[in-house]
This record gives C-alpha cells, structure tokens and sequence, in this order.
C-alpha cells in the first residue's frame, strides 16, 4: 500500500525531508496490516456504495420501462439490503479508523516527547513553550491527519474512482473521454498554487505558535499583572495576536479557495457537457434514459475522488511544512546523555564532590561562566556556597547534576567523572531543594513521593514527619491525599519547602543542595529548617547556596564564586585559598 504513494513523494524530498518522510513512514509501517484490514472493509463499503446506480439503470430500464412488477420489487429489495450493509459497514470503519489514526497520533507525540525529555536548559532557555506546544499539538495533528487520514482516504478515493471510471468507460467510452479532458488543466492549476498554500500554512502557524506561547506566559503570570495592573495592555497584546492570526487564516483561506475554485468550476463544466452530449444522444435515440441517469451518477462520483485527490495533492504541501517544523525539534541535539558502558556508583557512596579546572560557557555567550574553577567537598561536609548576582551558582548547581557537561575540566563524584555514570544514579545520588519548588496537581502523597514513586504510604508519612509536616497534614480532613493546587498555589512558602525537604528525604541522596531553599521564609524559620536539615542529612554533603549569612553557620566553609573562579573561605569570611 506504501509503495504505491512512495514515488510520488519521493519526488517531493530533499535530502533532510526524506529523513522526515522515513521518521513519519517508521510509525505508519508498523500498522500496515491494520491499515490494510480497515482499508479492505471500506473498499468493501465503497463496492456496496458502486453498485446503487446501475440498480438504479436496472430498475428503470428492466423495471419500469419493461414493466416488470418482478425487476422493480427486487431490484428495490437488493437496494434496500445493499444500503443497510454499506451503512453499518461505514460505522464499523469509521470507529476502527479512529481507533488506528489516535495510535498512531499518540506514538508520534510520545516520540517527540521523549525528545524533548533529554533536551538540556539551554534548549528551554532559547525556545517559546507556547511555540514548542504548537508544534506538539497543531503540527503533530496535521502530520497524523496525513499518514493515516488521507492515506485512507487516497486509497479508497483512488478504488472509488477506478470504479466509477471502469462502469462509465462500459457506458460510454466516448463521453468518458470527453470529460477526462479537462484534468491536466486542473493538474497544472494546483502545481502552480502549491508554493502559496506552503507559504500561508506556515504562516498561519507560527501566529498559531504566537497566541499559545502568549497563554503559556501570561496564565501562571496573571497575579502579577493584576498587580501590575496591565490588564488592559495584555489585552490589547491578545488582540494584536488576534489580529495576526485572523489575517494569515483569512489569507490562506483565500489560497485555499482559489486553489480549489478553479477545479471546482472545471468540474461543473465537465458535468454539464456530460448532460448536453449524452441528453442529445437519448433525445435521438441512440442511448437508454438509464444509461444517461447512471452515467451522470457515476460521473458524479469520480468528480468527487478526483477532487479529494487533486486537495491531497496541495495538503501534501501543507504537511511538509508540519514536519519541518517537527524536525527542527527533533534536530535539537541532546547535549547531555547516558554513556555507552556507565559505571556503577560506588557502595557505600561517600559524597566527596569536587571540580578540577572546570571551564563552562552558556551557549551563545562569549564570556566563560567558569574558567578553570576548581574545588574539593569533603564527603558529609556541609559548605555554603556564595557568588554575587550572575556569578555562575546555579550554572555549578547545573553542572552537578549534569544539565550541561564542561566544556574543559571535569566534575567527578566519589573520584568517578560524572559523564562515566549512568543519568538515573547521578540523580538519585544528588538532590537539589530550591526556590521554585516544582508541586503537580496531584494529591500530597503523590507530589512527595514523585522521585520515588515506589514509596509506601508510610514511608512518605515517616518523610513527611521528619520534615516538619507532621502536625499539619493531621490537621487536613483528607491527610496524605489532600489534592495540591495548580504548582501548589494553596500551599504557604514554608509548607512547599518542607515537601521538597521530604522529598529529598525519600530520595536519600548522598549530596544535597539547597538553592536558596530558605530565602522565602524569614531567618528564625530557616535557622529551625536548617537545624531540621542537619538532623536528616546529618553525614551527607551538604552544599547550601545563600545569600544570607545566616545560612553559614554550622558550615565548615564558604565557597565564594567571584569571575568564574572559587574563592575558599572560612564561614566568617577569612578567605584562605583559590580555586
Ligand atoms: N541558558 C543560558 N544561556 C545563556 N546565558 C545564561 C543561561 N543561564 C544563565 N546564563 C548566564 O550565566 C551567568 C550565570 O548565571 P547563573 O544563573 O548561574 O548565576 P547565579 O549566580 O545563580 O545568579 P543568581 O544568584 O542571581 O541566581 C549569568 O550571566 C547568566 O546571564
């Protein structure tokens, strides 16, 4: 079935666009044979469907012309029965059809999905979310409605025409002839408007691309407007995306209209000559009323295939361009992966962290973050870390749990480069509690235990305890399972922190650090989450990032991060040697 379209497209590719085509044909082959099934039951349908007009001759001519009570009852009963069939089969595709093209949808999606999955912060860093969701949901649905939609609908619409075809060439070769005329007049149109339908599409959704990356923005941002009060503003921004969008559709509204006006109009011609030449044959007598009857019908449905056929021909532009757009995601290098023969973690793991001579710039950056930057955490230490605004911190935070690999230098772990280890064991074997506390729309039990979805009830309840979260989750009617909001808005700063300290408990990681974790709460609050830290990780590497001095004590350095070098200081700011 493939290989009957593959020449056509074939003439379509580019060097990368074949990689397109072959990424999009890996999804579709797999269901070959239940593409073939559902498409032999619609060919079945559209047989059933065929047949209707040439009853329709033989009652008029043997029936009603011949006067025969027994050809018009049944002939009537053969229609009926042959109706019902066709009807029940259509349902019956209709609902395998859905089921096959929403597989194949949803293998498409995950594929991108997990793409994206190992894609690093700079990718996110440079990308529209909103832009990124159009393309998943907008572009993937045209891709999908291509390989599986329309390949069914040229299969069938090519056996329906060939059928339609084949009873009019036995009617009447002639007037068949007559009216294929006018096709490669119809064929020649659409190459033409080809390249404007590929322009407007494109077009149409990137403003597409535009409006969803303006929700994506605003929505979680909307407390901030209202305070702003920019209301007003952010609508008129809406509307000007508005306007954008409605001009591109209006545009390719136009193209599209355009594009298929003249065919339209080609075919109406055709119709209307049929009549004029097959109705002076049956006024002479040389043709049967039925015949002229059947023949019109089944020009009627040829007219119908070729025009689904000649719109597949100008949707194939439009699909390219959806899987352009889908290959510059999928083209998005994964920076940062699994080594081929990844190194098992040491047991028992200490937490010694160190970096020797790390060099790492942003993408796109001239000026190095670090520049040969090199220190030594002894395992179960606790050391503060500090830097000025921009000074790298979170970028060494980035390079520990490896969301980037230096570009000089390495970062080791218990001696082992973290580039030798398995992605999953560095990441349990080091937990980040931060600012931004990530909470789902899911109840507690689930938000706690997302790294360690294998946790019973009772070890999220013991975690959650020995986080200081005891009392108040007896205090709620649904305990455990009282659902968090939308990212946790019904929760206070300090709830949200001691669920990332729970969460970090279950993890049991060998090194953990605290990312401004206490900022948001005052210092009497953060000397008793601290004090709460210290008796749950007590032995592990601790690394605590803070501004506040308060956050130092207890540490047995401070790291100072100062032009992309550390600066090892005593925690009362006695500086004693670089890195
Ligand atoms: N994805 C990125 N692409 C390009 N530059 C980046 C990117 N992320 C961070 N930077 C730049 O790298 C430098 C260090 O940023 P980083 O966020 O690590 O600093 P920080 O010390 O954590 O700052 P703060 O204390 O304000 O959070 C800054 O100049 C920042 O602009």
């Amino acid at each position: 079935m493939f290989s009957l379209l593959s020449p056509l497209l074939a003439r379509q590719r580019t060097g990368s666009e074949r990689h397109q085509w072959a990424w999009l044909f890996a999804f579709v082959r797999p269901r070959a044979r239940a593409m073939s099934g559902v498409l032999a039951l619609s060919v079945f349908a559209s047989s059933l469907v065929l047949l209707q007009p040439l009853l329709v001759k033989r009652l008029i001519d043997d029936g009603l012309v011949a006067r025969s009570h027994e050809v018009l009852w049944t002939t009537a009963l053969f229609m009926l029965l042959t109706g019902l069939a066709a009807t029940l089969l259509a349902g019956l595709n209709r609902y395998l059809h859905t089921r096959l093209s929403a597989a194949v949808l949803f293998d498409l999606r995950q594929d991108l999905f997990a793409h994206l999955q190992r894609l690093s912060p700079a990718f996110w860093a440079r990308w529209r979310t909103g832009d990124v969701m159009s393309r998943l949901d907008g572009d993937m649905s045209e891709i999908q409605r291509f390989a599986v939609d329309s390949l069914f609908a040229v299969l069938s619409n090519l056996l329906g025409l060939v059928g339609a075809v084949g009873w009019m060439l036995w009617l009447s070769w002639e007037l068949t002839l007559l009216v294929a005329m006018l096709l490669p007049l119809e064929w020649w149109w659409l190459r033409r408007m080809r390249p404007r339908v590929a322009d407007g599409t494109r077009a149409l959704r990137e403003r597409s691309g535009d409006v969803s990356s303006f929700f994506v923005e605003l929505l979680p941002a909307l407390k901030f407007v209202q305070a702003s009060r920019q209301e007003g503003r952010e609508a008129q921004r809406l509307d000007r995306l508005h306007a954008g969008y409605l001009s591109s559709l209006l545009r390719l509204q136009i193209i599209e209209f355009v594009t298929h006006a003249v065919p339209g109009q080609l075919t109406a011609w055709t119709r209307a000559l049929a009549f004029l030449i097959g109705g002076a044959w049956v006024i002479d007598g040389q043709w049967a009323l039925g015949s002229l009857i059947a023949f019109s019908t089944y020009l009627g449905m040829a007219t119908g295939p070729v025009n689904s056929l000649l719109g597949w021909y100008v949707g194939l532009q439009k699909v390219r361009v959806s899987l352009g757009r889908v290959a510059e995601l999928r083209d998005e290098p994964v920076t940062v992966s699994d080594p081929d023969n990844p190194l098992p973690l040491p047991a028992p793991l200490r937490g010694e962290l160190r970096l020797d001579g790390v060099v790492f710039i942003h993408p796109g950056r001239s000026e190095p973050v670090l520049a040969g930057a090199s220190l030594m955490i002894p395992a179960g230490e606790r050391v503060a870390l500090t830097g000025a605004s921009g000074a790298g911190k979170s970028t060494l935070i980035d390079l520990l749990l490896r969301h980037h690999d230096p570009q000089a230098g390495a970062v080791t772990l218990d001696g082992i480069d973290l580039r030798h280890l398995a992605l999953a064991d560095l990441r349990r074997a080091v937990a980040v509690v931060s600012q931004d506390i990530v909470l789902f729309r899911a109840p507690l039990l689930e938000n706690i235990r997302y790294a360690c979805p294998g946790a019973d009830e009772a070890a999220v309840a013991q975690a959650a305890e020995r986080a200081g979260l005891g009392e108040w989750i007896a205090s709620l009617s649904e305990g455990l399972h009282t659902p968090v909001g939308e990212r946790g808005q019904t929760l206070s700063g300090g709830q949200r922190q001691r669920i990332a300290i729970a969460r970090a408990l279950l993890q049991d990681p060998a090194v953990l650090i605290l990312d401004e974790a206490t900022s948001a709460v005052d210092e009497a609050m953060e000397a008793q989450i601290l004090v709460q830290i210290d008796a749950c990780f007590a032995g592990r590497t601790r690394i605590v990032v803070s501004h506040r001095p308060s956050a130092w004590v207890g540490c047995t350095v401070r790291l100072n991060l100062v032009a992309g070098r550390i600066e090892v200081c005593s925690h009362d700011g006695v500086e004693f040697a670089h890195g």
